[in-house]
């Protein structure tokens, strides 16, 4: 018999809060919340704009520190590392990719996906995070563009390229904040699909933010973000 022991789920948080000083005021920016993404589930988070849909994204990747509530991801129980563990852990585990593509407009395409396993002080020699980032690229359809410099590519082509800095660490969970955002419709979808297929093929988990419906209805599952809680969305 295939015996496959459980996995931990890739995310699972319990009664989160976050506050934030605010001049003389606090806001309360995630409210109580709890919920779980399986390993190798893709879900979409949606909620109308400053629900706190990002905040929660930033203290999931441990760069946010919530004021109350646990947070496990892939495992790994966040809440109490130090940055030097928390770096380590977003190194080994996560994958962040974001909507503006944050490259480097000096680097090439292959440049810049080495740059993050550099600047995540991966181990291996340079050879080895060379050929981890080709083949990164290549996954993503970018085989033929690696001496590019963003400039010379289109957007899709750069977020592409951001995506391949996302999963060149072949992580369990890949955070997306509004990765179509800055994409047409069709240029965007094709983002969608091609996250969706890296899923899949990795066995990667995604927690995707995005305001566009049509996107958000290609995942396994939708959760609805409304001034800080959390939860299923019921008509999806
Ligand atoms: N560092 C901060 N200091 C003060 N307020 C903040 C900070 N970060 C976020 N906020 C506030 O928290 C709320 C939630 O913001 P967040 O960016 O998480 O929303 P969002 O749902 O991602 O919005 P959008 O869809 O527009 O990106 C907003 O009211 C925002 O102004």
């Amino acid at each position: 018999m295939d015996f496959k022991p459980p996995r931990p789920p890739a995310i699972a948080t319990e009664g989160l809060n976050l506050r934030l000083a605010s001049g003389q005021s606090e806001l309360h920016i995630l409210r109580d919340v709890t919920f779980r993404i399986e390993a190798g589930e893709v879900v979409a988070v949606v909620g109308p704009s400053g629900s706190g849909k990002t905040s929660l994204l930033m203290v999931l990747a441990g760069l946010e520190r919530a004021t109350s509530g646990s947070v496990e991801v892939a495992g790994t129980p966040i809440t109490g590392l130090d940055e030097d563990r928390l770096a380590l852990f977003r190194r080994d585990t996560l994958g962040i990719l974001f909507q503006n593509f944050h490259l480097i407009g000096s680097m090439t395409a292959l440049e810049n996906v080495m740059l993050a396993l550099e600047i995540a002080e991966d181990p291996r020699p340079l050879a080895e995070l060379e050929k981890a980032s080709k083949t990164a690229l290549e996954a993503v359809g970018l085989g033929d563009r690696l001496g590019h410099l963003p400039s010379a590519l289109s957007g899709g082509e750069q977020q592409r390229v951001g995506l391949a800095r996302a999963i060149v660490n072949r992580p369990r969970l890949l955070l997306a904040d509004e990765p179509t955002g800055n994409l047409d419709q069709a240029t965007g979808g094709r983002i969608i699909d091609l996250i969706f297929s890296l899923a899949r093929e990795n066995d990667m988990a995604v927690m995707l933010i995005t305001h566009d419906p049509r996107l958000a209805a290609k995942a396994d599952r939708q959760l609805e973000m409304a001034c800080g809680r959390l939860g299923e969305r019921a008509d999806a």
